[in-house]
């Protein structure tokens, strides 16, 4: 059906008057340190006094026969980024492959065991943050098991952030996350046009990326929203922080895990500072902001040293010193 001229022209003012409420919310480009800053005053000092597990105890639902890296990466720069303890929760197929790359990681090889929501969900009273979706893939019967661990998560009131495959599942079941104010989504270019068709109904408008990021956010129930790219747009429905921390031209696979996995921890963190130390902000909204950056300046970094034959293990090795750079200044 053809809309009439005084439609089009209602909806076009909207359009302009939109875009121009959420420009009046973005976080300028020179607000950048500011925000930085919020992200060193949720960092915990280290102390003598802490017993292991303090600083984060995270988990990481993802890892298939197909993708053992994805989930690796995330689990292994949650524990670079400073938690305690990073647990994979994956497919029998891809325990031993991932224990294997790392001594360091918990490896529970249960997501396609017919009891794998109960066994997840005996870990949880011990985890502070879960990480969904990094090498996940699609197959039914674990994005199931999936479902029923993102449910045990809310009812706990756990933090979850969601990536990859994990927004594969909340694009084909919105209400799964609606309105769930601890949840953070990490999607790539692909994964927001997924989610914004999904959930709007319509084709994300590419002139408008801060107006389409609020709306994805307000339209889940003001759930925060990471849109990954060139620059990375957040937005928690009322705010919108634009990352544009200088990263480099290599796109290696695994960027994006390194990032999921440090944000589960900086969520963590921000959620136990509270809004106090993020001067009213809200903690998800700038642990994003601290996830985004410090990716950005490991693949800076690690740019600097390789060049074109950078990889995210290579990235992965300058955690420790993107994170002193950017928040132990
Ligand atoms: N080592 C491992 O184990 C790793 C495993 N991984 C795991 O793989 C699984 C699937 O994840 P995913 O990201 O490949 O999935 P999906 O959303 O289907 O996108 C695929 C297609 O989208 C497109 N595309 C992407 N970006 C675009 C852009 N900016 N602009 C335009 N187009 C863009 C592009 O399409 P193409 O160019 O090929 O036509 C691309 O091929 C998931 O479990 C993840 O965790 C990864 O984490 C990597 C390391
Ligand atoms: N064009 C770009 N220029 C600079 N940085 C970018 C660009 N695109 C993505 N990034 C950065 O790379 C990181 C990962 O984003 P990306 O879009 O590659 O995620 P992804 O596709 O989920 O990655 P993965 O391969 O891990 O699945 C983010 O920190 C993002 O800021
Ligand atoms: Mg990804």
């Amino acid at each position: 059906m053809a809309l009439s001229p005084r439609c089009g022209a209602i909806r076009a003012c909207r359009r302009v008057l939109e875009r121009a409420f959420s420009l009046r919310k973005v976080h300028s480009i020179k607000d950048m340190e500011n925000t930085l800053q919020l992200v060193r005053n949720i960092i915990p000092p280290l102390s003598s006094t802490k017993h292991k597990g303090q600083d984060g105890r995270i988990g990481v639902v993802g890892g298939c026969q197909e993708y053992t890296g994805a989930p690796y990466f995330a689990a292994i720069s949650a524990l670079k980024v400073g938690a305690d303890l990073s647990h994979v929760f994956c497919a029998s197929a891809a325990a031993p492959v991932i224990k294997a790359y790392s001594p360091e990681l918990i490896v529970h090889p249960v997501l396609d065991s017919p009891s794998a929501v109960d066994e997840v969900e005996k870990w949880l009273p011990r985890l502070h943050a879960l990480v969904v979706g990094p090498g996940l893939g699609r197959d039914d019967v674990l994005l199931r098991n999936v479902q029923g661990i993102l449910e045990a998560s809310k009812a706990r009131d756990i933090p979850v952030v969601i990536d990859a495959d994990g927004l594969w599942l909340v694009a084909q079941q919105p209400a799964l996350i609606q309105g769930y104010q601890k949840a953070v989504l990490t999607p790539n270019h692909m994964e927001f046009s997924r989610l914004y068709d999904a959930v709007l109904r319509g084709p994300v408008d590419s002139d408008d990326r801060h107006g389409s990021v609020l709306r994805l956010s307000q339209a889940l129930g003001n759930v925060t929203v990471v849109q990954k790219g060139e620059r990375d747009i957040l937005s928690n429905g009322q705010q919108v922080l634009v990352c544009s921390q200088e990263g480099s031209s290599r796109r290696c696979g695994g960027q994006g895990d390194l990032l999921s996995g440090s944000l589960g921890v900086l969520v963590h963190w921000a959620l136990l500072a509270g809004p106090e130390k993020t001067n009213g902000s809200s903690p998800l909204l700038v642990a994003a902001f601290g996830a985004c950056s410090l990716t950005r300046q490991c693949n800076h970094q690690a740019f600097q040293k390789h060049g074109r034959s950078t990889t995210t293990s290579d990235m992965i090795a300058e955690v420790g010193a993107a994170f002193r750079k950017l928040f132990e200044t």
